[in-house]
C-alpha cells in the first residue's frame, strides 16, 4: 500500500515539493481561524517561533482528528521582522509598505511544521532562514509588483524566492525550502526513519 500525507494546507508550493520529493499526497484544508489565534498569541507576548509552531499544530489537529487514521502534516509560517511579525499582504498597497519597511534589513522566515496522528503530534520541527533584503531602488520595487502581483500575495514576504523574488535578497542564511515555507529535508529525514519512505 503506497504512502499517503495527508497535508492539512492550503499552500500550493508545499503541496509542490511534496509531490515533487515523490510523496502522494491528500490535501484536507483545516478550518481555523489563524488570524483570531495569533493575534491572542501576540498579545501574550507568545515568541515567533511558538506562534509558528501552534497554528502548525492547530491544523494538523483539526484534520487528524477528523480522519484518525492517518498521518496529517500542518504548517504555518512567520516572518519576524526587528520583532514585528509580518501576515501575507492583503492588497498591492500593503505588499509595497511591506517590502518598503523590509528594504536593506534582515529579517527571519520560522517555518513550522507538524505531524499529527490519531489526534495526536508525533513530530514538529521549526526551521529558520535569515533574509537579508537588498537596498533595492524604489522604480525597481514598482516594476516588481506590477509583474508579481496577485501571485506574491500568496507569500507571507511578499516575494516567491523560486521566482523574481530572488532580486530582493543580497544573502540567504538557511534552507531554500524553508524560505519557500516547509523545513522538508527535516520532513524526509522522519519519514524515512519511521519507515513510510524508503532509505
Ligand atoms: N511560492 C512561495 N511561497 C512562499 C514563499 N515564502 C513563503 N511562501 C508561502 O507563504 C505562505 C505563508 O503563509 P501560511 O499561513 O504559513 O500558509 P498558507 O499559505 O496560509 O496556507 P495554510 O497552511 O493553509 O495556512 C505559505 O503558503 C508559504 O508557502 C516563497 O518564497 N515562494
Amino acid at each position: 500500500m503506497t504512502f499517503t500525507l495527508t497535508l492539512a494546507s492550503g499552500s500550493e508550493i508545499r503541496r509542490h515539493l511534496l509531490e515533487n520529493a515523490g510523496l502522494q499526497i491528500d490535501v484536507v484544508r483545516p478550518r481555523v481561524d489563524e488570524s483570531a489565534l495569533r493575534h491572542s498569541l501576540l498579545a501574550e507576548q507568545t515568541p515567533p517561533r511558538d506562534i509558528a509552531d501552534t497554528l502548525a499544530e492547530l491544523k494538523a489537529l483539526r484534520v487528524s482528528s477528523k480522519k484518525p487514521s492517518a498521518l496529517v502534516l500542518g504548517c504555518d509560517q512567520v516572518l519576524n521582522l526587528d520583532g514585528q511579525l509580518l501576515s501575507k499582504p492583503r492588497s498591492l498597497e500593503e505588499a509595497r509598505s511591506q517590502l518598503l519597511d523590509m528594504r536593506g534589513k534582515r529579517h527571519d522566515l520560522l517555518s513550522a511544521a507538524v505531524l499529527c496522528e490519531a489526534g495526536k503530534p508525533v513530530w514538529r520541527h521549526v526551521g529558520v532562514a535569515r533574509m537579508t533584503t537588498r537596498t533595492f531602488s524604489e522604480d525597481w520595487l514598482e516594476g516588481y509588483l506590477e509583474r508579481n502581483w496577485p501571485e506574491i500575495g500568496e507569500s507571507v514576504g511578499a516575494y516567491q524566492l523560486e521566482a523574481e523574488g530572488v532580486r530582493l535578497f543580497s544573502r540567504i542564511e538557511g534552507d531554500y525550502f524553508t524560505v519557500l515555507g516547509l523545513p522538508l529535508l527535516d520532513l524526509l529525514s522522519f519519514l524515512t526513519l519511521r519507515g513510510d519512505l524508503p532509505t
